[in-house]
C-alpha cells in the first residue's frame, strides 16, 4: 500500500497524509476570499504553482514567497520580510499560512503563523524526507540565532500536513541520506522495525525511485513514532525529548560548522557521541553502541567527526544552550537498551570529552 494516513491525536489533532496527488487536498483549506501565504523554498516551482492553482479554484486569494534556500531561510531578517508581506496584504485571523519544501521552510513558515496576530491556521506540504517524517509534524516551529540553533520559536501545530511521496523523488541523495538519520533515531528510541527494514536493505532505502514501496513504509513508521510522542506531550515536558536524541552534540555541531552540514548529518554523530558516552555511563551495551555505527554508515550516514577534533571547548559551550539543559546541568537522551530512552543528567566532564574523542579521531 503506497499511501498513508497517520493521525495526530492530541488537543488540537490533525491529519498527516502521505499519498499521490495530496497537493489536492489543500482544496479543503480554501474558501473564497482567505487569504493564503505560500511560503516556499527555491526550486519548487511546479508544487508552488500546483497549490496555488488548487487554492484559487476554491476561491483562496493567494501570495507567494520564495525564501532562501535551506538554514538561511532560518533567520530573523527572512522572519520580518514574512510579518511585512502579512501585513501589507491585510492578513487576519482566519487566513493561512501555507508552507513548501524542506524542513526549513516549514519550521519559518510554522513560525510565522505561530506568530502572526499571536497565531493563524498552518498546513505543511514537506518535500523532503527529513520534512515529512519530522519537520512539518508535531508543530515545533522556529529559527535559528547567531547563538545556536532554534533558539527562537513556538509549539504551533499544523492544520494539516500533505506529502505526496513522488515529491521525495527529486532530492538529492545527501539531503535524502539526510532525512534517513531522523528516521533511524525513531528506529532507536521507539520502533526498532525501522532498524530492521534498513539493516536487511540499506541501499534501497536510500532510493525512494527504487523501492517506493519501502521509502512510503520508513516514512509512516517514524510518523507514527512522532506522531504518538506529540499527541502525549507537544509541549516537550518530559516524553517528547526523546526526539531529540543525538540532537545535543548534533546541533553544537551544525553550529559550530556554520550550519554547512545538513542537520541529520550532525544528528547521525550527535547519536554516535551520546551511544559513546551512554556506553561510558554502563548504559549501553557494547553491542547497541556497534550498531549505531553500522546502521547510519550502511545509508552512507558520518558517524564520525574528524574537524571536530580541537574544538571541544566551542561545542561544549553550544551544548550548554541546548533547551534540554537545566541551569548549569546537561541533559542528554540516551538509551537504557534499545527503544527505552531514559535521561543522562549531569554526565561528568571526563566521560563527555571521551565521547567527544571517540567520534572525532
Ligand atoms: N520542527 C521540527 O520538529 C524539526 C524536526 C527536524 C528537523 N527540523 C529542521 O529541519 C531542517 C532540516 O530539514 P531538511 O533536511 O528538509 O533541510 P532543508 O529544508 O534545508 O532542505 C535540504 C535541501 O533539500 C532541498 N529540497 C527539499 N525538497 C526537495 C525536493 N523535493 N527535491 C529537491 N531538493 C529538495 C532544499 O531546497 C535544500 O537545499 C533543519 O533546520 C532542522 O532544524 C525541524
Ligand atoms: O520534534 C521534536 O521534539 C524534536 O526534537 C525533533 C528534532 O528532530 C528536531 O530537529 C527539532 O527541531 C529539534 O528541536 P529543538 O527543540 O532541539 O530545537
Ligand atoms: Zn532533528
Amino acid at each position: 500500500m503506497n499511501s498513508r494516513t497517520v493521525q495526530v491525536r492530541g488537543d488540537r489533532p490533525y491529519p498527516v497524509h502521505i499519498e499521490a496527488g495530496a497537493v489536492s487536498r489543500l482544496v479543503e483549506h480554501s474558501r473564497p476570499g482567505r487569504r493564503v501565504l505560500v511560503v516556499h523554498q527555491p526550486g519548487r516551482d511546479e508544487l508552488v504553482a500546483q497549490a496555488v492553482k488548487v487554492l484559487e479554484s476554491a476561491g483562496a486569494q493567494v501570495v507567494r514567497e520564495q525564501v532562501p534556500d535551506a538554514e538561511a531561510a532560518k533567520r530573523a531578517e527572512v522572519l520580518v520580510g514574512l510579518w511585512g508581506r502579512l501585513g501589507q496584504e491585510g492578513f487576519t485571523r482566519d487566513d493561512l499560512v501555507v508552507g513548501v519544501g524542506g524542513g526549513a521552510v516549514t519550521d519559518l513558515a510554522g513560525f510565522v503563523a505561530a506568530s502572526w496576530l499571536r497565531g493563524v491556521q498552518v498546513v505543511h506540504l514537506p518535500t523532503s524526507l527529513l520534512g515529512v517524517v519530522d519537520a512539518a509534524v508535531g508543530g515545533k516551529t522556529g529559527i535559528n540565532t547567531a547563538e545556536g540553533k532554534n533558539l527562537v520559536g513556538a509549539f504551533h501545530p499544523p492544520a494539516a500536513v500533505l506529502c505526496d511521496p513522488a515529491w521525495l523523488h527529486t532530492m538529492p541523495r545527501a539531503d535524502y541520506v539526510s532525512g534517513l538519520a531522523e528516521v533511524l533515531k525513531c528506529g532507536f528510541v521507539a520502533d526498532p522495525q525501522i532498524l530492521d527494514l534498513v539493516e536487511a536493505r540499506p541501499e534501497e532505502a536510500t532510493d525512494p525511485v527504487g523501492d517506493p514501496e519501502l521509502a512510503v513504509e520508513l516514512v509512516a513508521r517514524a510518523v507514527q513514532v512522532k506522531a504518538d510522542v506529540v499527541a502525549a506531550d507537544l509541549t516537550e515536558s518530559s516524553l517528547r525529548e526523546v526526539l531529540n536524541y543525538g540532537h545535543t552534540y548534533g546541533h553544537a555541531v551544525e553550529l559550530v560548522e556554520d550550519y554547512t552540514w545538513r542537520h541529520g548529518d550532525a544528528v547521525a554523530v550527535g547519536m554516535v557521541f551520546v551511544a559513546e558516552l551512554a556506553h561510558r555511563a554502563g548504559l549501553v551495551d557494547q553491542a547497541l553502541l556497534e550498531r549505531h555505527r553500522r546502521v547510519l554508515s550502511a545509508v552512507g550516514l558520518p558517524t564520525t567527526y574528524p574537524a571536530g577534533a580541537g574544538r571541544w571547548e566551542e561545542l561544549r559551550a553550544a551544548m550548554a544552550r541546548d533547551k534540554k539543559s537545566r541551569g548549569t546541568t546537561l541533559r542528554f537522551v540516551a538509551l537504557a537498551a534499545l527503544a527505552r530512552p531514559t535521561r543522562l543528567v549531569g554526565p561528568p566532564e571526563e566521560l563527555l570529552q571521551a565521547a567527544h574523542v571517540a567520534v572525532t579521531t
